[in-house]
């Protein structure tokens, strides 16, 4: 069996890196599971796991593959299983952030052009909420786009535009309804070619029926979503999924878990949080000031370094919820673009880059 990788979303970039590793198979990966993986090659589709000499270079976890990634394998020769060499550079990563004690992210998605971030306009409308995934989704590097959804059930989809305005700045926003059929065109015209895009947003604002109307069947009967013994959702299903009009949908569970949390620093960061008050000057930033305990307890090593970078990340995020939402805005464009204008930039750059 032969397939074609473009309707996989392969890019010129992806084959070019490829082409300089001649003996080995690329593949990308549809599927992860606990030890394994599954990946679709230009022979078809072959269950996948990592090689040794990878596994023993792996030093942290975001270094293992994950859906959407691109690998090099060597398949054994009756084609019944890849072995994982290498994990092509991610031109984009979906993560979850990083709380707890091992401070290590846990991978959602790699490799997606564009996130379509989805808002009910009825029950689910909330211009915080669509901040933060919009924060999520930059910090990602895939491109978002806004999708207001049920618009059936609106009456007044004018009016909750104006009131998005200052938060979708730069972005595009599409209003759609699933069950009249309004708008999901608009949604089609990002899935095309070698492009790939994934779903994020709240349970229940309808992104399993849109990903369904692209499909273009009625159930999307690929998502077999049983609860298991700890009472989590987990699914034996395909979550990357091609679609017949060209294009790839990104559909995993960690996709649906990834909820925007808020949340107070203090308690998961509490080892940290007791550091800061035995630093000598009260608003040390803890990166070069003589005297900070935070430095100190990392020179030690009773501190790791990078859940001092996650603390951050998150402090920072923390610190727009203390600012209205025109200054949260500008926070956020200044600090990943420089300003409005760079910002629109780098948009229209993104854009003509993913068009290649
Ligand atoms: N009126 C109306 N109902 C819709 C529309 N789209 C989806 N629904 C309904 O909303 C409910 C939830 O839709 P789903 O597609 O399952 O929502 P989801 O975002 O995938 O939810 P999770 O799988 O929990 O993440 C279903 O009962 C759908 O029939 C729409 O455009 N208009
Ligand atoms: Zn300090």
């Amino acid at each position: 069996m032969k397939t074609d990788l473009n309707a996989y979303g392969l890019t010129e970039r992806i084959a070019q890196l490829a082409a300089t590793e001649p003996t080995l198979t690329l593949a990308r990966v549809t599927e992860q599971h606990r030890e394994t993986y599954q990946v679709i090659s230009a022979t078809g589709p072959v269950a996948a796991e990592l090689g040794g000499k990878f596994r023993h270079a792996t030093k942290v976890a975001t270094d293992l593959p994950t859906v959407g990634d691109w690998v090099l394998t060597t398949v054994s020769p009756d084609d019944q299983l890849a072995v994982i060499q290498q994990v092509l550079p991610r031109q984009s990563v979906l993560e979850r952030a990083a709380v707890g004690k091992t401070g290590a992210g846990q991978l959602i998605a790699a490799n997606v052009d564009t996130i379509f971030i989805c808002m009910s306009l009825n029950a689910n409308f909330n211009g915080h909420r669509l901040e933060r995934y919009l924060t999520m989704a930059w910090d990602s590097g895939a491109v978002p786009v806004v999708v207001l959804t049920k618009a059936d059930l609106c009456a007044d989809v004018a009016e909750k535009l104006a009131a998005l305005a200052d938060v979708t700045l730069g972005v595009d926003v599409i209003t759609c309804s699933a069950t009249t059929g309004a708008g999901v065109a608009d949604l089609r015209a990002y899935v095309t070619g070698n492009q790939t895009v994934s779903f994020i947003g709240s349970s229940g604002v309808g992104k399993s029926t849109l990903i369904n109307s692209l499909l273009g069947r009625e159930t999307l009967v690929t998502r077999e979503i049983r609860t298991d013994d700890k009472g989590r959702h987990t699914t034996t299903a395909r979550e990357l999924l091609r679609l017949p009009s060209g294009g790839v949908v990104i559909d995993t569970p960690g996709m649906r878990e990834l909820q925007v949390q808020g949340g107070d620093l203090t308690k998961a960061f509490a080892d940290i949080t007791a550091l800061v008050g035995q630093c000598k000057f009260r608003n040390c930033t803890h990166q070069t000031e003589p005297g900070c305990a935070v430095q100190a307890a990392i020179a030690a090593g009773d501190l790791n370094a990078e859940r001092l970078a996650s603390y951050r990340k998150l402090e920072l995020e923390m610190s727009y919820s203390d600012m209205s939402a025109r200054e949260r805005e500008n926070a956020k464009i200044q600090r990943f673009f420089g300003g409005k204008k760079e910002m629109k930039q780098a948009r229209n750059h993104m854009q003509q880059i993913r068009r290649r």
